[in-house]
């Protein structure tokens, strides 16, 4: 579904002498329908960078993002219209960060429906999919007329997945989705993830949790300076590329 050709992404720092750094240094991997792939490495390596570089929060410097619509047609989202990006994005690639964008004046519940509404559902369908959402992601219906921003980490974090999964995208980007969440909740939210796999979902994520990874990822991709240093199956893959106690931190 998603193939990285040769990426590469630098930020020119105009406040520092306008110095270079390099993010993305030539990376190569591939998601197919129904498979996980969780990006590993140390802080700075990278995986936050290629997940908003393949949903063009960041523009790449180079190389190519070939993705396969819903209507078999392969486009390079790197050379894409910000209207065509912005189609994809509403229907076929999902991204769900630790961080909630709430809007103020809106509920929980509104909240979650309108990201449904946006992705072609009936407002009536939108709001009963929000509820079931909300419901199994466990937050409690006497918290759906709040508004977000009152809401704590973890009720925030659980309230951006099911905003980001109420009409599963094709592709879904995942930064960090349980950081903030209790064993409870994290179980929750690791088997609704498990469920969309399942459904052929493809999946490219970030945990900083081991136990996350290995239960979740079909393959694990190993990020050193930009640069792929490993790209195999979870367990032997972190073993292997000595980063068990840094993710597992
Ligand atoms: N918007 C930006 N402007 C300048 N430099 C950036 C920006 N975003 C990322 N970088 C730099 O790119 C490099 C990779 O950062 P990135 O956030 O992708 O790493 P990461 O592997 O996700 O790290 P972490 O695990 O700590 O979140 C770092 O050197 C970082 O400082």
């Amino acid at each position: 579904m998603l193939e990285v050709r040769g990426l590469h992404k630098a930020f020119v720092l105009h406040t520092i002498d306008g110095r270079e750094v390099s993010a993305l240094r030539g990376v190569d991997l591939a998601v197919r329908a129904g498979e996980h792939v969780a990006l590993a490495g140390r802080s700075g390596a990278g995986k936050s960078s290629l997940l908003r570089c393949v949903f063009r929060t960041y523009l790449p410097s180079a190389g190519s993002l070939l993705f396969r619509t819903a209507s078999g047609a392969v486009v390079d989202l790197v050379g894409l219209s910000d209207a065509s990006m912005a189609d994809l994005r509403g229907h076929e690639i999902g991204y769900v960060s630790q961080f909630l964008r709430a809007e103020p004046r809106r509920s929980v519940l509104e909240l979650v429906a309108r990201a449904g509404v946006a992705r072609g559902m009936p407002i009536d369908d939108a709001r009963s999919a929000a509820a079931s959402a909300l419901a199994r992601l466990g937050i409690e219906e006497r918290l759906w007329a709040v508004h977000a921003t009152v809401l704590s980490g973890g009720q925030k974090q659980r309230v951006n997945l099911a905003a980001g999964t109420i009409s599963p995208p094709r592709l879904l980007l995942l930064d960090e989705p349980v950081s903030a969440l209790d064993p409870a909740n994290r179980e929750a939210v690791l088997s609704m993830i498990a469920s969309l796999s399942d459904s052929g979902v493809a999946v490219l994520s970030v945990f900083h949790d081991l136990e996350a990874i290995e239960r979740l990822a079909t393959r694990v991709v190993v990020l050193a300076d930009g640069r792929v240093v490993a790209d195999g199956p979870p367990a032997a893959t972190l073993r292997d590329s000595e980063l068990d106690l840094e993710v597992a931190r």
